[in-house]
């Protein structure tokens, strides 16, 4: 079977990938496969550096093909905050549930019209033989006052999807899986994958 490393310890992503990679027949390993490969500091200032970082941090320890993704979500009236900052923005440590408290907070009292934001998603696959690629996807969408529905992770329950109706937790995975940021760039990403998985 083919296979492929996906250097994240984040388990939402890993489900996704594996939910969009299977059924092109690949075998989805994790950092949670991995457990001697020790947690990549983020020192990147956009989701493209941060995902090479961690791309080729565990690429040139593995001595193969790795592929990251680095993810997060921009809030125009917050000036893009959380971005690259979204796994850690209550702090670190703080959960997904700390994160979303912080973002209702900061947003109370702005309107419907100025709550638009967007996920980005940025992989990266390092190949001890080759350049870096990267692709990139983006979900548009309006933050809700308050959490809604029970599926993904991450800031999905008060992420609102207008074209659905919806948030982000309302939407089945294979709903989530044709609109999100992750499928945009990975969609782009397997629009390339035998030229991308090609060792030399
Ligand atoms: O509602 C969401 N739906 C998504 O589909 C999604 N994708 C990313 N995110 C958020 O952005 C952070 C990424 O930060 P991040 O790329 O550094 O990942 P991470 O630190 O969680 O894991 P790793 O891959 O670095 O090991 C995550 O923790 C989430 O808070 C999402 N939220
Ligand atoms: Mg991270």
């Amino acid at each position: 079977m083919k296979e492929i490393i996906i250097a994240t310890k984040n388990a939402g992503k890993a489900k996704e990938f594996v939910q969009m990679f299977a059924p092109m027949g690949f075998m989805v390993k994790t950092l949670l496969d991995y457990p001697e490969i020790e947690d990549v500091e983020e020192t990147g200032t956009t989701f493209e550096e941060n995902a090479i970082i961690k791309a080729e941090t565990v690429s040139k320890q593995l001595g193969t093909i790795v592929i990251s993704d680095d993810s997060g979500l921009i809030i125009d009236a917050l000036d893009g905050k959380p971005g690259v900052y979204s796994a850690r923005y209550a702090g670190n440590g703080k959960n997904d549930e700390e994160n979303m408290t912080k973002v209702l907070g900061e947003l109370k009292g702005v309107p419907t019209d100025k709550r638009t934001a967007r996920f980005c998603c940025t992989i990266a696959v390092a190949n001890p033989k080759k350049k870096t690629l990267t692709f990139t996807g983006t979900c548009e969408g309006l933050i809700l006052e308050e959490k809604r529905g029970e599926f993904g992770f991450g800031y999905d329950p008060i992420f609102y999807v207008v074209e659905k109706e919806k948030s982000m937790a309302e939407l089945p995975a294979e709903i989530k899986n044709q609109i999100s940021h992750r499928a945009d760039a990975i969609k782009k990403l397997k629009a390339q994958i035998n030229s991308v998985l090609k060792e030399g």
